[in-house]
């Protein structure tokens, strides 16, 4: 009998691609799939910004509790919208071959410039970008750009913004790299934790089995250890998706590079630390704690208690 794999995912068009790409590997491997899909909390709540909506797991809540009775198998998220936190209940069991994981500015103008003097607005609701950009282009306004892919290039369109920030793999995946007219280099612009890998997820219930089957399709090794120091930093700092703080993880031979940061919400202030090892959580947890000693737990208090009022 063929192994019939349920899916769960958000219905926006990116989760949805993303399924059906997780789909994709299964079917390679010999199973077939479905797809569950569902609107999330952080999908229908549009008109404020996820720091206010209380961020953890708006947009995996749901799901989560489809995993735990049974409704599905597996849930594909984004791996960088998974909270640092996650049930005991459940697990990680995969996350894809990560995407180019750079962040991109779209633009309807092909010549728009970020270094010109005058002033422009810029879309993005992504704390970390908001606070990098503040940063490096003071001279630009910020605004709030909630909402899908599709919804954000309307506003594009309809003039809500002259440019806006997103993530390379979204952009790819969505077919409009058209509208690219800069790619911000890692080094400088780097992403968030997990940008451009898709995380498996299950219950920890789920038969031992049928676990590694999808493991075996959809984990790709490199990525893994780089997404698992990178969660293990946001783990340490308890930070969340909604909180200004990079990390980003790679491998050169044997060893996995971790560089990371955390921003004040204004770019203000800005502590960064990276740092090299063999070992994704222990790195991930040195690179927190050098983090913590310059001072990124005062950064991080701060802002929540802002959030919070
Ligand atoms: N928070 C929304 C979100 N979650 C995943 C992606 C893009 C795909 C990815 O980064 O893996 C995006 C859009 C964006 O940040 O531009």
């Amino acid at each position: 009998m063929q192994t019939h794999i349920k899916i769960g995912t958000r219905n926006s068009a990116l989760a949805l691609w993303q399924a059906h790409w997780v789909g994709k590997r299964l079917e390679e491997f010999g199973m077939s799939y479905e797809l569950i899909a569902i609107l999330s909390k952080g999908d229908q709540i549009l008109d404020r910004s996820l720091s206010k909506i209380g961020s953890k797991g708006v947009f995996t809540e749901e799901l989560e509790e489809m995993l735990r009775n049974g409704e599905i198998h597996i849930a594909q998220h984004s791996a960088k919208d998974l909270p640092s936190h996650l049930p005991n209940d459940l697990e990680l069991i995969a996350f894809t071959a990560r995407e180019k994981a750079h962040d991109v500015l779209l633009s309807l103008d092909p010549d728009f410039d970020l270094e010109q003097s005058s002033s422009k607005t810029i879309g993005s609701s992504s704390t970390r970008r908001r606070a990098i950009m503040q940063a490096k282009y003071p001279q630009h306004n910020l605004v709030e750009m909630r909402g899908n892919l599709q919804t954000r290039l309307e506003k594009l369109k309809n003039g809500t913004c002259d440019a806006m920030l997103l993530a390379y793999a979204g952009v790819h995946r969505m077919e409009m790299e058209q509208y690219i007219v800069k790619h911000f280099p890692i080094d400088q612009f780097t992403p968030a934790v997990g940008q451009g890998s898709v995380a498996i997820q299950t219950s920890v219930n789920l038969e031992i089995v049928l676990k590694e089957k999808i493991r075996l399709a959809c984990n790709d090794l490199e990525t893994e250890e780089c997404i698992l120091a990178e969660r293990s930093l946001l783990f340490e700092l308890e930070g969340g998706c909604s909180v200004p703080v990079y990390g980003h993880a790679w491998k050169e031979g044997k060893e996995i590079h971790l560089k990371a940061g955390v921003l004040s919400l204004d770019g203000g202030q800005h502590i960064e630390s990276a740092m090299i090892g063999q070992n994704s959580i222990e790195l991930g947890q040195k690179v927190a704690k050098d983090l913590i000693s310059k001072g990124a737990k005062e950064i991080l208090r701060e802002i929540k208690s802002n959030s919070n009022e």
